[in-house]
């Protein structure tokens, strides 16, 4: 079986970036950039006050006196030159007159009618907000870069109305199996619901997808052929079970009479150790297994770094990062073994749950890690520092 280094590297291989579509910037969110797009204008357009107070002609010591001969505010320009001896009211986000060197804050002044008198010294640039101090014309954000709200608030700034980003990536989803059933629905006695399916397609829509729930596909080889037809179209068709050695385990067979090129399947990993990949047609095909926690943890190290690499950005791993165990943990074994796990101590400490059946999505709900257990590495006393993946 390959390790899941390998087989990441053969899904990667699979993957070729999608193409690029133009959108307005309120619904650029969490998409990735992929061309440059430029500054229109300098940030700030002029040299502006920081504060409420006023703009002196020139600097002075406590005891120095002004008269004041005018107003500026945010959008309300004052268009005459300051002498020395004058000052203006000035409001936060007013340009700065001509002539103006230092802006006072009201509270160090002592106004008495058309005078002020300084309380504190006002040095030169005090309270100041110099012309292109955030950015100016021509500046850029590097990309490829998935837009965070924060990104967006700066191409706003820039007065850039909508940018390029990669196209969304389409992911069809097949949940496959005679016992399952929709939430909502009334499942028979030899049935349970279908679950997986819900988180898969939140993580895609999450990470910059657009997730295509199919209909559930029965254990039989024309329902999955008809369900798997239905991807049509998309770039990355998720099969849901159905991956592993049982005679009802149809979808490496169906797939390959269906034309798929498999790149792998079975590899070196708990949960997870049916996962297959290929190309079928247009697009990626991502075996899951079926339990509803190895598909989700699946989801996690191979179709989220997926499907950022088909939107264009780099193809990478999940980041991951260390922590202390919090308990001893035994040896692993021929597979890696991805344990739900609890941060502590402000994510110092890491400690595995004690059960870890890939049935249970109450252990996953209320795990918030995936600590990495090497294959074949022995046991590890509490304290000792290892790798996890923030989930
Ligand atoms: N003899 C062997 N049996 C199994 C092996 C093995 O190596 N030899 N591997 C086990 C491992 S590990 C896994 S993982 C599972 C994966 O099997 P499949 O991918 O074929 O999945 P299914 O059999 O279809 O389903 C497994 C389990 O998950 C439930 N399920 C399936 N889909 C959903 C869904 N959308 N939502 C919720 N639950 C779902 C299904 O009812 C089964 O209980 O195989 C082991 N067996
Ligand atoms: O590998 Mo299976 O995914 O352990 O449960």
């Amino acid at each position: 079986m390959i390790t899941v280094d390998q087989a990441l590297a053969r899904c990667f291989a699979l993957c070729h970036p999608v193409g690029t579509e133009e959108v307005p910037l309120r619904r650029a969110a969490g998409r990735v950039q992929r061309e440059p797009a430029t500054a229109r204008l300098t940030q700030p357009p002029f040299d502006a006050s920081a504060m409420d107070g006023y703009a002196l002609g020139a600097i002075g010591a406590p005891g120095a006196s002004y008269e004041v001969v005018g107003e500026a505010g945010a959008g309300h320009a004052f268009a005459g030159h300051l002498t020395p001896s004058q000052a203006i009211r000035i409001f936060t986000g007013a340009p700065l007159p001509e002539g103006a060197v230092s802006i006072a804050i009201q509270e160090e002044v002592q106004a008495d009618g058309p005078r002020i008198t300084l309380k504190k010294g006002a040095k030169p640039g005090d309270n100041i907000r110099p012309r292109g101090q955030d950015f100016a014309e021509g500046a850029s954000l590097p990309v490829p870069r998935r837009l965070t709200a924060n990104d967006i608030a700066l191409l706003a700034a820039m007065n850039i109305p909508q940018v390029t980003v990669a196209r969304k990536p389409v992911v069809a989803l097949i949940a496959t199996g005679d016992e399952l059933v929709m939430p909502g629905e009334n499942p028979g006695p030899d049935q349970i619901i279908c679950s997986n399916t819900f988180a898969l397609a939140a993580m895609v829509e999450a990470a910059g997808g657009e997730a295509r729930m199919l209909p559930i596909a029965r254990d039989t080889e024309d329902s999955l052929r008809t369900v798997l037809g239905l991807a049509e179209g998309a770039d990355v068709i998720v099969t849901i079970g159905g991956a592993s050695v049982g005679d009802h385990d149809l979808v490496g067979k169906v797939a390959a009479d269906m034309g798929m090129e498999r790149a792998f399947w079975k590899i070196a990993m708990r949960p997870g150790k049916p996962l297959m990949a290929g190309r079928l047609g247009g697009a990626v095909l991502l075996g899951l297994p079926g339990n509803p926690v190895s598909a989700i943890v699946c989801g996690h190290l191979f179709l989220l770094p997926m499907l950022a690499a088909l939107q264009g950005l780099p193809a990478l791993p999940p980041a991951t990062r260390k922590a202390r165990l919090g308990t001893e943990v035994g040896p692993t074994g021929p597979r890696a073994h991805y344990m739900r796990a609890r941060l502590s101590n402000e994510g110092a400490v890491i400690t595995p749950f004690d059960r870890q059946d890939s049935a249970l999505l109450s252990i996953l709900s209320g795990a918030d890690a995936l600590l990495i257990r090497p294959m074949d590495d022995g046991p590890r006393q509490a304290g000792e520092l290892a790798e996890y993946i923030p989930i």
